[in-house]
Formats: structure tokens, C-alpha cells, sequence
């Protein structure tokens, strides 16, 4: 039977990459998508953006829309100081699966919870579920459409605190139309534009910084 592309993705991981070492996991997956086939992980370029905001933030709790095949999971995770966590939520359970792998392959088990589920149901039981009182870091990279609804659903569960960040990819390609329009003009978002490309490629895209005000 034919294999799917996150399958792919995780074969080259495992070919390529060292147990253990989570930088060779995005390398391998860089290399992947660069070489083989397109997927649609944050990317290289974007990653390092990414990789800037979680540093300057240093967040203890991370909450991720849409961890598809880990790749950003791995990327913010390995940058988490010692008690740091990241729950990722991914409602495709075939992609969830791969995830769980390249997580595994990362050694980062301990600091990625993979929560099987869709955003809309799960971000109202989180406080309950997972202990968390608020999140430092928000990371939104799942069907843009969702962007605008889990950010309201966010603020209203209680899960943002003054000086809180969301980070979100594709605000140009695939584009947030609503959720740019939402965020630059609420008073209580102060956000900045990353100018960057869609990964892999030379189309514009890129990341939204937001700060909740509170
Ligand atoms: C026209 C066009 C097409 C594609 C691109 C390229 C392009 C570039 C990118 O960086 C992209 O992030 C995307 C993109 O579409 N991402 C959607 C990502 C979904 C993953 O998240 C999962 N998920 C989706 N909604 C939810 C949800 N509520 N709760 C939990 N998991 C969810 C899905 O199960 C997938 O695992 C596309 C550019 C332009
Ligand atoms: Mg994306």
C-alpha cells in the first residue's frame, strides 16, 4: 500500500537523524522537505524567527494548534528551560501518530505533551486537565480559519495573562485574513509582522507577534 507524506517525513528522521538529538530531527526534516517533497512545517527560516520568540520569552508552559508531524513541537521544546513543557494539539490521529514518533526520535517525550483532539473542544478542559493556569507562549500553525475563533475561545477560558505571546505562522500564505484584522486592532494586542517566506520557498509569508495586554 502506498505510504502517506508524513510517513515519508518520519522515514527520513529515522534515517537520517541521531536518537536523541532534536536538532539533527529538524535538520533531517529540513532536508526532507528541501530535497524530497514539500510539507508544510513551519520551516527553516521561519524556524528561526520562532526560534528567537521562544528564547526571548523563555516560557515554563507552551500551548501549540497543530502539531501535524512535530516538527515545530521539536524546534520550541528543545529550547524550554528545565521545567518548561509544551502541550500540542493535533485532531488527525494518523498525523498524531507520526508526531509521537519524531517526538520519540527527539528524546523529548518528557517535555511534549501530544494531546489527540480538536482545539475547539480541548481548550476549554485544559486548565483542568493538564494543571496549567496560563500560557506563556501560544503557537498557532493549524487550518487558518481556526486562528481567530481559538484566540476569542483562549481569551475567554482564561488561558492568556497580561504579557502573554501568540505566535502565528501563514499570516500571508495561506493567509488570516480575520484574525490580522482581529488582533492589530484590539486594544489589547500590541502585534508586530515578521516579513519571511513560506517554507521551502520564495512566496511571502509570515509570523505574527501578539502581545495580550490583558
Ligand atoms: C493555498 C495554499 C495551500 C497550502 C499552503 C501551505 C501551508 C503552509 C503552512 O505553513 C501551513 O501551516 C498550512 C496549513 O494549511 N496548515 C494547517 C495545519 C493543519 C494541521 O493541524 C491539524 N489541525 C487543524 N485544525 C486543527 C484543530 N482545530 N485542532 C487540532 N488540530 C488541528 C491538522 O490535522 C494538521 O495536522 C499550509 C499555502 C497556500
Ligand atoms: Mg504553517
Amino acid at each position: 500500500t502506498q505510504s502517506t507524506r508524513p510517513q515519508r517525513l518520519l522515514a527520513a528522521v529515522q534515517k537520517n537523524a541521531t536518537r536523541g538529538d532534536p536538532r539533527s530531527v529538524v535538520l533531517a526534516i529540513d532536508q526532507f522537505c528541501r530535497q524530497k517533497e514539500w510539507a508544510m512545517n513551519v520551516g527553516d527560516e521561519k524556524g528561526c524567527i520562532l526560534d528567537s520568540v521562544v528564547s526571548e520569552v523563555n516560557p515554563g508552559a507552551v500551548l501549540e494548534l497543530g502539531t501535524y508531524c512535530g516538527y515545530s513541537a521539536v524546534r520550541i521544546a528543545c529550547l524550554l528551560p528545565p521545567h518548561g513543557k509544551i502541550i500540542t494539539l493535533e485532531f488527525n490521529p494518523d498525523n498524531a501518530a507520526i508526531a509521537r514518533q519524531v517526538i520519540a526520535w527527539a528524546g523529548l517525550e518528557e517535555k511534549i505533551q501530544l494531546v489527540v483532539g480538536a482545539s475547539g473542544d480541548w481548550i476549554p478542559k485544559i486548565k483542568e486537565q493538564f494543571g496549567v493556569k496560563t500560557f506563556d507562549l501560544v503557537f498557532l500553525d493549524h487550518w487558518k480559519d481556526r486562528y481567530l475563533p481559538d484566540t476569542k475561545l483562549m481569551e475567554e477560558c482564561g488561558l492568556l495573562r497580561e504579557g502573554s505571546i501568540l505566535l502565528a505562522d501563514n499570516v500571508i500564505c495561506p493567509g488570516t485574513p480575520d484574525y490580522l484584522e482581529y488582533i492589530r486592532n484590539s486594544p489589547r494586542y500590541k502585534s508586530q509582522y515578521f516579513k519571511s517566506h513560506l517554507e521551502y520557498t520564495k512566496v511571502e509569508d509570515g509570523l505574527e507577534k501578539s502581545v495580550f495586554l490583558g
